[in-house]
């Protein structure tokens, strides 16, 4: 098609387009772009048969644009610099324009100096959406988004050859300050070349807006955090400045998009220890006590775990003498405490709460999913506190049959049963004596029993069965449960006195899948397991990635099983459950190339890997065809276990026999 012809077209198009947009009409432009089109008849009064020259504004207008974006000009020129170098062969040019669409920087080939300039690709170019109709600085202003301005999406017929994308720079309040573009004078038809120029641009213009952001602020502290850990310190997403107490001050695009989701709609009125559910020591605390001088945070609303570091204010005596002063109050280290987690906020505020009531006599409710480890929280409060040298007694009211419980727990006297020992019983609470009794499933107790418990927590005394003399006894009792008390309360199936007898506090445990030190945990568990052992990579990205409902017991199964199946000192993916395996596989190939996928075939003593099938026949009949033992081993119910060993083909022996008999 020739040029006049191609114009024509365009301004049929743009005319037809009018008011009332037909969707999916293949000759009208993106949502975007249409709006624009919109402005520039109906606000602006552009007609796009009548082509209007590139504008380029005197000397002092430009001095006097350049000067208003003074600090930003001198924060973004490494960066537009970088940028220009990596476009520049590409045939593309670079224009830094100010809020106005004022060209105040350009970087392009000086050998095409009066093509760019005619085409408005040039220093103090006006590239307003009022005067150079739509085009991607101009509309970028208006919509306030990254865009492309491909070929024909222009109004103006004199700019159709172009290709054109741009991203906006904002301040550290969400005000545009200025726009990055990169344009070339050619380009191929389809709009899908510059996705990547696109993406680029986006790239530098956030890299460019943080950098202006810590200058902005660089006399305040910057807490800078991201999804990743190992991330965070070369490419932290999230930026917010704060004062000191930790009010926020400004946030960057990504921080103010955070605030946004938590429903936070001026930034300024919230603090950072707020919006991170922690405590204002958490985050001035990092740098100094946390290892790698990052710490993990969960986002109030989202749920989101974030990575966070501090950027400190440079020569600032005011909040030295801050950070020392709430820097002297140090958690102190109880290592049977400290060894259950790594850093997990969510376990973080459990161990400092279990760190200040561990020599409390005070009862306390341990609260988490099957799994999470309430148990074992349990005896490191009891194995760090004053009575650890008295007994644990930890009783699991759901395990203890209905009948038995009450004997159990309370005792008997000699005769009280016919088969009772002679002597009669001491029951688990009078064993406890002195120390700490574990009541798990608390919520499982009778009612009739929790009667009888609560007279034991108010009076310190217990009567055994059948006896007429009650016995004094000194337990401190922590209680656990998977199940909402408050819900049992209200259906009249727990006593409220008794949860308020029990709950001096309550430990909340988070779920294995919820913890931002996964990592943390798994290489503890595969230590217990077996010191020699490694995990590769791959093994530990699945793990990783997986969801695991029965949280910390799974993980301990699953390591267990991989190391029975190994058969050498490296754990890889393959010899983990079947589960992991494919769960492991759609993830990576949802976003890994294939050409790397390579990576995760089996590679030890290239042995093929043991099938799913070998793996469970190897386990079942290592649990001598204990189907229980092996649902426990594997953190999975008999029925998931039985349906695995019918989908491959597994008969036990003693169904073999019998239906050969048969
Ligand atoms: N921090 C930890 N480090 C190492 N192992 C742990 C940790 N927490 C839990 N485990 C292991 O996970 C398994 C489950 O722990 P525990 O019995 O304490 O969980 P629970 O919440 O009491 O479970 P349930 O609700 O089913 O009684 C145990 O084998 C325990 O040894």
């Amino acid at each position: 098609m020739s040029d006049i012809s191609q114009q024509r077209r365009h301004i049929e198009t743009i005319l037809s387009y009018g008011g009332h947009p037909v969707k999916g009409n293949s000759a009208f432009p993106p949502e975007l772009i249409g709006r624009s089109w919109q402005r520039c008849v109906n606000e602006y009064g552009l007609d796009p048969s009548r082509p209007r020259p590139a504008r380029i504004v005197t000397q002092q207008t430009l001095l006097e644009h350049q000067d208003s974006v003074d600090e930003l000009l001198n924060v973004a020129r490494a960066g537009v610099e970088q940028l220009f170098t990596q476009i520049a062969s590409l045939g593309y040019v670079l224009l830094l324009s100010d809020y106005r669409g004022i060209t105040v920087q350009f970087l392009g080939n000086k050998k095409d100096d009066d093509l760019l300039r005619q085409a408005g690709l040039y220093l103090g170019a006006d590239w307003s959406e009022q005067y150079a109709g739509t085009c991607a600085v101009g509309t970028c202003i208006q919509e306030q988004q990254a865009l492309t301005c491909h070929r024909t999406d222009h109004f103006d017929t004199s700019h159709i050859g172009l290709t054109c994308t741009a991203a906006p720079i904002k301040d550290p309040f969400g005000q545009l300050l200025a726009v990055l573009d990169i344009s070339a004078l050619h380009s191929s038809r389809s709009p899908d070349s510059q996705n990547f120029a696109l993406h680029l641009t986006q790239l530098y213009a956030r890299l460019i807006e943080d950098a202006y952001f810590l200058r902005r602020y660089r006399h305040s502290l910057i807490f800078k955090c991201d999804q990743s850990r190992e991330l965070v310190q070369v490419n932290g997403q999230l930026l917010f400045a704060l004062d000191e107490q930790g009010q926020i001050l400004a946030a960057n695009t990504a921080g103010r998009a955070l605030l946004s989701q938590c429903q936070v709609t001026d930034q300024t009125c919230i603090s950072l220890p707020n919006l991170l559910e922690c405590q204002w020591r958490d985050i001035l605390s990092i740098t100094y006590e946390s290892k790698d001088g990052i710490r993990a945070f969960r986002s109030t609303g989202t749920q989101q775990t974030l990575f966070g570091m501090l950027i400190e204010p440079t020569m600032n005596a005011s909040y030295q003498k801050h950070l020392s002063d709430v820097l002297t109050h140090q958690e102190e280290s109880v290592p049977e405490l400290d060894r259950l987690c790594a850093d997990d906020p969510a376990m973080r505020k459990t161990i400092n709460l279990a760190k200040r009531l561990r020599h409390r006599d005070m009862n306390l409710l341990i609260l988490g999913d099957t799994g999470t480890g309430k148990e074992v929280l349990a005896q490191a409060i009891h194995s760090s506190s004053d009575r650890s040298d008295e007994p644990f007694v930890a009783v699991n009211c759901a395990a203890i049959p209905e009948s038995l419980i009450e004997s159990e727990l309370f005792g008997y006297t000699p005769g009280t049963f016919t088969g009772g020992r002679a002597k009669g019983a001491k029951g688990l609470i009078q064993q406890a004596d002195g120390g700490t009794l574990f009541l798990d499933e608390i919520g499982d107790m009778p009612l009739h029993l929790q009667t009888r418990l609560l007279r034991v927590l108010a009076e310190g005394l217990v009567l055994p069965l059948g006896a007429v003399q009650p016995v004094a006894v000194n337990i401190r009792v922590l209680a656990a449960t998977h199940c909402d008390l408050s819900q049992r309360i209200s259906d009249g199936r727990f006593r409220e006195d008794l949860f308020y007898r029990l709950n001096g506090a309550t430990l909340k445990l988070p779920t294995l899948n919820a913890r931002a030190d996964k990592q943390y945990l798994i290489q503890t568990l595969l230590q217990k397991v077996n010191p020699k052992v490694r995990l590769r990579a791959d093994a530990m990205s699945a793990l990783l990635a997986y969801h695991w409902p029965g949280n910390i017991r799974q993980l301990k199964n699953t390591l267990t099983f991989a190391e029975a199946i190994c058969e050498s000192d490296e754990i890889t993916v393959q010899h983990l459950p079947e589960e992991f395996v494919t769960h492991h596989h759609q993830v990576h190939e949802a976003s890994v190339p294939l050409a790397q996928t390579a990576q995760y075939t089996p590679a030890v003593n290239n042995q093929p890997p043991p099938t799913e099938s070998a793996m469970l026949l190897d386990l079942l009949q290592r649990h001598h065809w204990n189907v229980s033992a092996v649902a426990r081993q594997l953190g999975v119910s008999r029925p998931t276990v039985y349906r695995r060993m019918a989908k491959q083909n597994i008969v036990p022996p003693n169904h073999w026999q019998s239906h050969h008999k048969s």
